[in-house]
């Protein structure tokens, strides 16, 4: 059974702070590590795979430092976000790149058994500078896993993929999670990584901002305050009506934006509410926004809980 343990970590490169005192255990299976562009998925990804040292911290396979560690290099496989593949080699050979690399003692086979794997043997002799999205995707996940790893880490490996080869990898995912591998994919979408992973692991603005099933995940989201931004006929009679409400708990008119900025708490009772308290007033609503509807600011409310 393969464990990551990542212990206290911080990363920073000079002044900027990637990844700030986060502890969290990958255990067997598949967990979703996700948050919003820039939050430190990638740092804390090649943390784990061993391409980058902690600052502080300490990052571990089964409570062996990974850093600098050849032994915990050949238990786990990286699908790296950026597309550095040679173009000119071809997909077999890209792969068996890594098997050499990796010092397999038949890399011939472990590359034929890893192309098998992402079912991309019939396309192996093809350049890969002319495969689509999908299949530089698989090739590189073919080249993760030729030394058959117990951990796979994957940094978002969804994105630009159409859905029929966002199926197919979320089934070969699945698989690699069943087999007792424990395997960690990055996103920045609450969707994909519900679809397929049993465990979440929220990223926010290098912070551990929570962690659960996607349940849990979701009520964590869905309960937060949402905000609004009210035009109305009578914004002064209205903001009176609402203060008066359970629904809201803050309310402010802002008289640059000439609007009524709304904090509601209950969401349900508020959609309900507005109207019905607009209409027995004889008030016009003219404009009813979300005004915090972003990942952004949905992540940093996770952060703040
Ligand atoms: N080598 C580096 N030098 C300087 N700053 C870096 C470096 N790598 C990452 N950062 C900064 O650290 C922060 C986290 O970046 P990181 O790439 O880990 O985030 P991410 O969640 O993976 O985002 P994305 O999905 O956009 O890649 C960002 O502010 C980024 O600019």
């Amino acid at each position: 059974m393969a464990v990551v343990r990542i212990e206290n970590v911080s990363r920073w490169f000079g002044n900027v702070v990637a990844v700030n005192d986060v502890s969290i255990d990958i255990t067997p299976g598949i967990t979703g590590l996700l948050g919003p562009n820039g939050a430190g998925k990638s740092t804390l990804i090649h943390m784990m795979s061993g391409f980058l040292p902690p600052s502080d911290g300490a990052v571990t396979l089964d409570g062996e430092v990974i850093w600098r560690n050849a032994d915990a290099y050949r238990r786990i496989g990286l699908v790296p976000e950026t597309e550095s593949t040679y173009e000119f080699l071809d997909g077999r050979e890209f792969v068996r790149a890594n098997a050499e690399l990796q010092g397999l003692p038949d890399p011939g086979a472990a590359t034929e058994r890893a192309l098998e794997t992402v079912e991309m043997t019939a396309a192996a002799d093809r350049p890969v500078g002319t495969y689509s999205k999908g299949m530089r995707q698989r090739v590189k996940m073919a080249s993760a896993l030729v030394h058959d790893p117990a951990v796979l880490l994957l940094d978002e490996p969804f994105n630009g993929m159409d859905p029929r080869q966002r199926l197919h990898l979320m089934e070969l995912l699945r698989r690699m999670g069943e087999e007792g591998r424990t395997v960690l994919f990055s996103s920045h979408i609450l969707e994909e990584v519900e679809q397929l992973a049993s465990h979440i692991e929220v990223i926010v603005a290098g912070r551990h901002a929570a962690s659960g099933d996607f349940r849990r995940i979701r009520r964590l989201m869905t309960n937060r305050p949402h905000r609004y931004l009210i035009r109305s006929s009578d914004d002064r009679a209205l903001a009176a009506a609402l203060i008066a409400d359970p629904c809201t708990q803050g309310l402010e008119l802002d008289p640059t934006e000439q609007a009524l900025k709304v904090e509601a708490v209950d969401f349900h009772r508020f959609a309900e509410r507005l109207p019905a308290l607009a209409r027995e007033r004889g008030i016009r609503l003219l404009t009813v926004s979300p005004s915090d509807e972003s990942l952004e600011s949905v992540f940093s409310y996770l952060v703040s809980a």
